[in-house]
């Protein structure tokens, strides 16, 4: 008999494959040109391919994982129009050969937190600028964020379309070459679409030699582990706990943080606020998450 792998792995290689298929919707909403882009607040968009890549995402993690909780940006959408193929989807077989961390090892499918944010970057998306664009599935257990996936639509990979980056702490990170930041400059990222007075305050007091302004959370925790910015900076409310689980766990998968901009970890628990009241603060680094909160603590 083969030996069937623990549930947390199994749910981060079937997540790999669902986020690949809703990057397949999210590049055929945008080749037909119909966005039908609907605003859901302030500055908040929500387009077809926002809703329709959710779908997919919990209708196929849902047929495999019942148990599980998933919570998705675009809030409870019926699922009965989604079509067979979009569910049809079979686990990464690479994250299943995997060895899952002991602690993880007696998770139960029950104890597991799905957060969804199908689209991360929309507004980015409606204006064409598609390579700040992801789509980012997380898995908590308790409160902490353990495994996510940020897949990037737009972005060619060994001849096929989508990129596809995975991470899970204790097992490491998949589909990408992390880089180191040039010690000798101090660069940081922040929101292009949703920047206000406080954020440039704190940029202010950072004094970097560069800002990256773009879009997503998932693109600057990119931006991080590629050595383009040394710290993504964003200390006012605005992103949401689907924003930020992916983002984390990547992160947390090679030795980087991501807090608030305090320093204080999310929680992740199911029954939590959604909201990151407290912004946010990630550094592939200890060393320059530190340096931004000694500067914010001066
Ligand atoms: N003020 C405000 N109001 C509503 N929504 C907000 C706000 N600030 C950030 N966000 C959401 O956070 C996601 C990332 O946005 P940004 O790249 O602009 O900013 S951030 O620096 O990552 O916070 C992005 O998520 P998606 O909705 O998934 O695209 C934003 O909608
Ligand atoms: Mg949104
Ligand atoms: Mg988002
Ligand atoms: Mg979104």
């Amino acid at each position: 008999m083969t030996s069937v792998a623990p549930v947390i792995l199994r749910v981060l290689a079937s997540s790999h494959t669902a986020s690949a298929k809703a990057g397949e919707i999210v590049r055929d909403v945008m080749a037909k040109g119909e966005l039908g882009i609907v605003e859901k607040g302030k500055n908040d968009l929500q387009t077809l391919a926002d809703s329709s890549a959710q779908k997919c995402i919990i209708a196929a993690l849902t047929k495999c994982y019942p148990k599980a909780t998933i919570i998705g940006e675009e809030g409870q959408l019926a699922l009965d129009d989604v079509p067979e193929e979009w569910t049809d989807i079979s686990p990464n077989d690479e994250i299943l050969k995997r060895t899952c961390p002991k602690d993880l090892e007696t998770v139960k499918e029950e104890d597991i937190t799905i957060w969804v944010d199908p689209l991360d970057g929309t507004k980015e998306y409606t204006e064409g600028l598609v390579g700040h664009v992801t789509v980012l599935i997380g898995m908590a257990v308790g409160d902490n964020a353990v495994g996510g996936i940020i897949h990037q639509p737009f972005v060619d990979c060994n001849g096929t379309k989508g990129r596809t980056i995975w991470g899970m702490k204790g097992v490491g990170l998949g589909g990408f070459d992390v880089r180191q930041p040039d010690p000798s400059k101090f660069i940081l990222t922040t929101s292009r679409s949703h920047s206000n007075e406080q954020v440039e305050k704190a940029l202010k007091i950072l004094n970097p030699d560069e800002v990256i302004r773009v879009g997503g959370a998932g693109y600057k925790a990119l931006l991080l582990l590629e050595g383009r910015a040394h710290a993504y900076v964003f200390p006012t409310p605005g992103t949401k706990r689907w924003d930020t689980c992916a983002p984390e766990a990547v992160l947390n998968a090679v030795g980087g943080i991501l807090t608030d901009s305090k320093g204080q970890l999310y929680s992740y628990d199911r029954k939590t606020d959604v909201n990151n009241r407290g912004g946010v603060l990630a550094a592939y680094t200890k060393e320059y998450h530190d340096r931004c909160l000694a500067a914010f603590n001066q």
